[in-house]
């Protein structure tokens, strides 16, 4: 038959694969400004270039003194300057207290702030005293680099940034970051029934989902339509496709049907296959091709199927490529539903998870199969079944989450 699929891989061996074509790509780098960093992937780890904080800091408004001043004199010490936030500490002479505001660094000789509240200063006198007990030497003081020392890890390679990361590189006045070039995807869909001029038309939602979805991933992606069953109209573009991105993904026409060209577009252009079909639901036409060095996913056109398998077989890659660890986030929790996979097929079943105070509870989504959108803005995970795999009810199992990290 045309397109069989007489030789489908297991999908562990087709992960396998993408994994290994994975390694032999390495993304370059590129400096971004860090108000233009979030979201992107660190090219290389950054370590702390100073102290934090970088010097002996109040914690408190109030007054700094050496505690065996203050335990000394009960009637207290009199007051002598004031530090601020952003100011080199005054002098703070021998047996003398010194007012201190939150942030100011702690003048040397002190090695005690207490908060203005706590402390009282008794009526016509010069002196402060502690209201109760003293407080202990060392209190209310931030040690120089008692959060994190110069030289040490603050970000790791590989890392996504998001706002936390921006923080914490900014309060090391690090304006620039070195990231991970995106990865360029030619993305393209096909079908006469995604031209508008089509008697039975139907919308193209694969596209702006896989482009929202690769995008979340940090990869740019450039997107064709050919919106026709015309096999040279769609060779064409893929030559294209092939020609201007690092890589390719289609959806639709990957299937056995007289109009499902894509297979055989690639096979004119000189790629071969890598692997054709998938032993997995959903998802079995799900092929790879690769023509000098260039991988093209073939993803299905059902939407459920489009997303699945690019969730489970582009994004590994996706991540990879991009300097980030393959696996996708896996969340533990109990499945209450029972399951068993067909012998040689492994199943991904559409979830929604529950958080209870004993961990995540999943639930089996009512789904129509693989060209149901709607179940995907349910689900929060899909559990992966493997063939032959029975899953008991009320069974601990590690879910593969929708969720971005
Ligand atoms: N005889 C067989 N028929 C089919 C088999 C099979 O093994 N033998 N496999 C089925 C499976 S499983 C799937 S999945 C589909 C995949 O088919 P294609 O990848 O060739 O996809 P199309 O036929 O082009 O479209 C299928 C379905 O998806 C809709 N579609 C396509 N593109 C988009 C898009 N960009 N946005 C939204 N929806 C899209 C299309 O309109 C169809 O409804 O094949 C089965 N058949
Ligand atoms: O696997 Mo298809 O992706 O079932 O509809």
């Amino acid at each position: 038959m045309r397109n069989s699929f007489s030789n489908m891989l297991s999908y562990a061996a087709a992960l396998q694969c993408v994994e290994t074509w994975a390694k032999k790509s390495s993304r370059p780098s590129c400096v971004v400004p860090l108000t233009q960093a979030v979201g992107r992937i660190t090219a290389t780890a950054i370590f702390a270039c100073s102290n934090r904080p970088e010097t002996d800091v109040s914690a408190m408004d109030g007054y700094a003194f050496a505690h065996t001043a203050m335990a000394s004199a009960p009637e207290g010490l009199s007051i002598q300057g004031l530090t601020v936030a952003g100011a080199q500490p005054v002098a703070l002479p021998d047996g003398y207290a010194q007012k201190i505001l939150t942030g100011a660094s702690v003048p040397q000789g002190a090695d005690c702030v207490m908060a203005m509240e706590r402390m009282v200063q008794a009526p016509n006198s010069e002196r402060i005293r502690p209201l109760q007990a003293l407080a202990e030497k060392g209190a209310n003081i931030r040690r120089a680099g008692e959060e994190f020392k110069q030289g040490d890890l603050l970000v790791s390679c590989g890392q996504r940034l998001d706002w936390r990361h921006i923080a914490l590189l900014a309060c090391q006045k690090i304006h620039a970051v070195t990231v991970v070039q995106p990865l360029h995807i030619a993305l393209v869909a096909n079908g006469a029934e995604l031209s508008s001029a089509a008697a039975d038309c139907r919308a193209d939602s694969n596209t702006p989902m896989l482009v929202a979805l690769f995008e979340s991933y940090g990869a740019k992606v450039t997107s064709f339509l050919v919106a026709s069953d015309d096999q040279n109209a769609l060779t064409a573009t893929l030559e294209e496709a092939l020609h201007k991105a690092d890589i390719v993904v289609t959806t639709g026409g990957i299937s056995v049907g007289m109009t499902d060209n894509v297979m055989d577009a690639f096979l004119s252009l000189g790629a071969h296959a890598l692997f054709r079909g998938v032993k997995m639901r959903p998802g079995k036409p799900v092929s790879l091709f690769e023509k000098e060095g260039k991988l093209a996913f073939c993803l299905p056109g059902n939407p459920g199927a489009s997303a699945l398998c690019a969730q489970v077989l582009v994004v590994p890659y996706l991540r990879s490529v991009m300097g980030q660890q393959p696996e996708v986030l896996l969340l533990p929790g109990r499945v209450e539903f029972a399951f068993t996979a067909l012998p040689d097929t492994t199943h991904f079943v559409p979830v929604a998870a529950t958080a209870t105070a004993q961990g995540y509870v999943f639930t089996q989504l009512p789904t129509v199969g693989a060209s149901d959108i709607i179940v995907l803005s349910r689900a929060a995970a899909f559990l992966q079944v493997n063939p032959a795999e029975t899953i008991a009810q009320n069974q601990m199992c590690q879910v593969v989450s929708l969720q971005v990290i």
